[in-house]
C-alpha cells in the first residue's frame, strides 16, 4: 500500500481548476442524489468481505480467474438480491464495484438470456421459465453464432425440425460449421441456452427461430444426451470467462420450446406469419444499445489512469539544468490524452441518448407500432461500431501515453483494452454494422429524391451541398456542426451516385453495392460522426451547470468536433466547403483548446468518480502515489515468493554444466 499523501503535483492541478469536478460528475450521473445513492452501493460492495479478500485477477490462471470471477459474481447476485436492488444500472454500479475489471460467468444470463425471455417469450413462459432463472436453477445464454457463421445469420446450420406426431423439435448441427461457437458462459457455466436455429416444418425452412434448450442436468450439472459441450480455449481478453462450442445431434424438446411471443408452430406443424421483420433480432439491438455507454465508460477509465499519471510524472528538463517536466505540460501529450478524454465524454453523451432512445423505441414496440424499428436498429448498429472503433483507438493512446509502465498490467490499461476491443465484434461486427447503417441511408436517400419526408436526424440531407463553410477565426460550435452535415451529405451522396450510375450502366443493384461498399462505409461513418458532434453540442449547451463548469465542459465538446475535422481533414476540404484559411483557423483552434483544457484535465477526469478499489491502476491512483504503488505491485508478484525459483535448479543449472564441461579445452579436441 502506497503513503504518503497526496502526491504534490496532483494536489496541485486540483487546486487549480477552474470548476468544480463534482458539478460535472452530478451532470454525469444525472443528479447528486443519484451519484449518493452509486456511492452508497459502491462502498458496500468495495466494504464487502468476499470481495475485498479475493486475489487480483493478474496473478492468477485462468481457471482460477475463471473461478474467481464466478464466485465474486455469484455472491454479487445474491446481495443484489437481499439489498432489493432492481434498476440496472444501480445493479451495474455495485457488480462493478464488487468485482472490477472481471467479467461475469453469468453476465450472458443477465445481459441476454433473462431480457430475451421477458422480451420474445409468451406469458405462460414466462411464469414457467423466470422464476427459475431469477433463482439460478436455470442459467443461461444466448447461442447464436457457429463456427461457420457469426455475421450472416440467415446462413445459420442449426436445424430446429418439427415432429407433430411428438409434437417436439428436433435439433440439430448437421455439420462442423454448424457447431455453436463463441456463445459467452456455453462452456462451463450455464446449463440451458436459446438456441437461434432454422425452423422448419411441414417441409418448408420459414428461416431462424429461438428456441429454449436445457443443456446440462439441473442437479448433477452434466450434458444432456446429444448435446457436446466445451470452452473454446483462452481468448485475446475475457480469460475468466468460459466462452464455448456447441455440437447438437438429435436433441427433441417440447414445442412449448419455440419462442412464441411474436412467432408461432402450431400443434399440427402450420407457420403462423409474424406481425413484423425482424423481431428476432431485438436482443442483439438491446446490447448493441448499451455498449456505447459502456465503452465510453471503459475509455473514460484509461483517461482517468493517463492522465493522473502524466500529471505525476516527470520527465526531461525543458531548459538546461531546470526542473524535469510533468509530462502533461508536452503539448504533444495532451494532443494524445486530451482528444480521447473528449471522446469519453462524447461516447457517454451518445450512449445516454441511444438507451433512452431504445427505451422510447421498444415502448412503441410493445404496443405494436413497429415503425421505428429500421431507426432503432441503424442508429444503434451505427452507434455501437462508431463508438467502439472509436473507443478502443484512444485506450490503446491512453496505454501508449504511459510510456513503459502502461504496458504492465500495473496500469490497468491493457486489460481495459483486451476487454473493450471484442466490441469491435461482438453484436455485430464493426464493419457489417456500418454497412446496415448505409442501407438505411441509402434508402433515406432514395426516399428525399421522392420528395418523402425524412426522419429528424436525417433531415440535414435536405440541405444544399452548394454552401460553403460559415467558419471564422472565432470556430463557432454551429458552423462545427453544420461541417459535419455538410460532409454525412456529400458521402452519402457520393456513395448514392456511384451506386445509381453502376446501375445506369447495367449493373445489378447487388453488383453496384459490392463495388461500392468502401465509400458507403465512408458515408455511414460520417453520418455516426456527425450524429455524435450534434449530439455532444446539444447536451452540452442543455446541461443544467454553473457557468464554470459548461465553459471547461464546452472545451471538451469543441475539441471533440475540433480534432475530428483534423483527422478526417481531406473528407471535409474535397469539395471547397473550408477553405485553407478556414482549415487554419480550426488548427489554431485545437492548439488553443489543448491550452484551455490543460489546468481542468485532472478535474476532468477526477469528475468520472472511480474509486481506486474499482480502477485498480498503480498509475490512476487517486493520490498519486504512482511509484510506491508499481514497487509494491511488483514485490507482490508470485514471482517473488521464492528468491530463487526451482527453474534455476532444473533447467538453467544442467545447462551452465553442460555448456562448461563442452568448453573445457580437453573436451574440444
Ligand atoms: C455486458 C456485456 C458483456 C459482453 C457480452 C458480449 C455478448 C455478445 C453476444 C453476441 O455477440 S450475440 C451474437 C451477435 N451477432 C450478431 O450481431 C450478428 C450480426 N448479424 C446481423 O445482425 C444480421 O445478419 C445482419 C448483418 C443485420 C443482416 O441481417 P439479414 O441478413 O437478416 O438482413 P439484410 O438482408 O441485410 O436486411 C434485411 C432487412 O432487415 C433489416 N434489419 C436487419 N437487422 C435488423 C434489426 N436488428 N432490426 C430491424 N431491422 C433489421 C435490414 O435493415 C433490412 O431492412 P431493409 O433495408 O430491407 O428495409
Ligand atoms: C468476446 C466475444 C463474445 C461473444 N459472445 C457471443 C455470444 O454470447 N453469443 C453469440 O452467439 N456469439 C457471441 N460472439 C460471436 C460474435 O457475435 C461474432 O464473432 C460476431 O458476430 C462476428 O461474426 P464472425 O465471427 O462470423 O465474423 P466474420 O463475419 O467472419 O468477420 C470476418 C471479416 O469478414 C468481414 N465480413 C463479414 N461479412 C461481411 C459482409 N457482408 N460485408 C463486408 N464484410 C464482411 C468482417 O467485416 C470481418 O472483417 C462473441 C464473440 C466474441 C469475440
Amino acid at each position: 500500500m502506497a503513503t504518503g499523501g497526496v502526491n504534490a503535483d496532483l494536489a496541485k492541478e486540483r487546486e487549480r481548476a477552474t470548476f468544480d469536478s463534482e458539478q460535472l460528475t452530478n451532470f454525469l450521473y444525472r443528479g447528486p442524489e443519484k451519484v449518493r445513492r452509486k456511492r452508497y452501493l459502491q462502498n458496500l460492495a468495495i466494504q464487502d468481505p468476499v470481495f475485498k479478500k479475493a486475489p487480483l485477477w493478474a496473478f492468477l490462471n485462468r481457471e482460477q480467474q475463471y473461478a474467481t470471477a464466478l464466485k465474486k459474481h455469484l455472491h454479487a447476485y445474491r446481495r443484489i438480491q437481499e439489498l432489493g436492488i432492481t434498476e440496472p444500472v444501480e445493479k451495474f454500479y455495485y457488480r462493478e464495484a464488487a468485482a472490477p475489471h472481471e467479467n461475469s460467468p453469468i453476465g450472458l444470463h443477465e445481459s441476454m438470456f433473462i431480457p430475451t425471455i421477458e422480451k420474445q417469450a409468451t406469458e405462460e413462459q414466462k411464469r414457467k421459465w423466470l422464476p427459475l432463472c431469477h433463482s439460478l436453477k436455470m442459467i443461461g445464454t444466448y447461442a447464436q453464432t457457429e463456427l461457420g457463421h457469426g455475421t450472416f445469420i440467415r446462413g445459420l446450420e442449426t436445424t430446429a425440425t418439427y415432429d407433430p406426431v411428438a409434437k417436439e423439435f428436433i435439433l440439430s448441427t448437421p455439420k462442423l460449421t454448424a457447431m455453436k461457437y463463441w456463445p459467452g458462459n456455453l462452456g462451463k457455466t450455464t446449463n440451458h441456452c436459446l438456441v437461434m436455429a432454422q425452423l422448419i416444418t411441414k417441409g418448408k425452412n420459414h428461416g431462424i427461430h429461438m428456441f429454449m434448450l436445457q443443456t446440462r442436468d439441473m442437479e448433477t450439472h452434466q450434458p444432456l444426451p446429444g448435446i457436446e459441450l466445451g470452452d473454446i480455449g483462452p481468448k485475446f481478453g475475457f480469460f475468466d470467462n468460459d466462452n464455448g462450442y456447441m455440437i447438437l445431434k438429435d436433441v427433441r424438446i417440447p414445442r412449448e420450446n419455440m419462442f412464441m411471443r411474436y412467432y408461432k408452430v402450431l400443434e399440427d406443424g402450420t407457420y403462423v406469419t409474424p406481425p413484423g421483420d425482424r423481431l428476432n433480432y431485438l436482443s442483439m439491438v438491446l446490447l448493441r444499445s448499451a455498449i456505447t455507454s459502456m465503452i465510453g465508460q471503459h475509455l473514460s477509465q484509461a483517461c482517468i489512469i493517463a492522465i493522473r499519471y502524466s500529471a505525476v510524472r516527470r520527465q526531461t528538463e525543458i531548459s538546461p539544468g531546470g526542473e524535469e517536466a510533468q509530462v502533461l505540460d508536452y503539448q504533444t501529450q495532451q494532443y494524445k490524452l486530451f482528444p480521447a478524454l473528449a471522446t469519453s465524454y462524447a461516447m457517454l453523451m451518445a450512449g445516454r441518448f441511444m438507451y433512452d432512445f431504445y427505451l422510447k423505441t421498444t415502448a412503441q414496440i410493445e404496443k405494436g407500432d413497429l415503425g421505428t424499428m429500421p431507426q432503432l436498429h441503424a442508429l444503434s448498429a451505427g452507434l455501437k461500431a462508431f463508438s467502439t472503433w472509436e473507443c478502443t483507438a484512444a485506450i490503446e493512446v491512453c496505454r501508449m501515453s504511459c510510456g513503459g509502465h502502461g504496458y504492465s498490467h500495473a496500469s490497468g490499461i491493457p486489460k481495459i483494452y483486451v476487454d473493450a476491443t471484442p466490441g469491435c465484434t461482438y453484436e455485430g461486427e464493426n464493419t457489417v454494422m456500418m454497412l446496415q447503417v448505409a442501407r438505411f441511408l441509402m434508402k433515406m436517400y432514395t426516399n428525399l429524391q421522392k420528395g418523402q419526408e425524412l426522419p429528424s436526424f436525417v433531415q440535414y440531407m435536405t440541405k444544399s451541398l452548394d454552401t460553403k463553410s460559415c467558419m471564422k477565426e472565432e470556430v463557432a460550435p454551429k458552423c462545427l456542426v453544420m461541417a459535419y452535415e455538410h460532409r454525412a451529405s456529400r458521402l452519402i451522396k457520393a456513395a448514392a451516385d456511384a451506386i445509381q450510375a453502376m446501375v445506369m450502366s447495367g449493373s445489378s443493384p447487388q453488383e453496384a453495392w459490392n463495388k461500392n461498399t468502401v465509400p458507403l462505409t465512408w458515408a455511414a461513418l460520417a453520418f455516426c460522426h456527425m450524429f455524435v458532434v450534434k449530439n455532444f453540442f446539444e447536451m452540452v449547451e442543455d446541461a443544467k451547470m454553473d457557468g464554470q463548469t459548461k465553459a471547461a465542459f464546452m472545451a471538451l465538446c469543441k475539441l471533440y468536433a475540433v480534432n475530428g475535422v483534423i483527422t478526417h481533414l481531406g473528407e471535409f476540404i474535397q469539395d471547397g466547403y473550408l477553405n485553407n484559411q478556414q482549415v487554419q483557423y480550426i488548427q489554431k483552434s485545437l492548439l488553443d483548446l489543448l491550452a484551455e483544457i490543460r489546468p481542468n484535465a485532472v478535474a476532468l477526469v477526477d469528475a468520472f468518480d472511480y474509486p481506486d478499489a474499482i480502477l485498480q491502476s498503480c498509475l490512476g491512483r487517486y493520490d498519486g502515489q504512482v511509484y510506491q504503488a508499481l514497487y509494491d505491485f511488483a514485490k507482490s508478484s508470485p514471482l517473488n515468493e521464492k528468491e530463487v525459483l526451482d527453474s534455476f535448479f532444473d533447467y538453467v543449472k544442467p545447462v551452465q554444466q553442460e555448456l562448461e564441461a563442452m568448453n573445457q579445452p580437453m573436451a574440444r579436441l
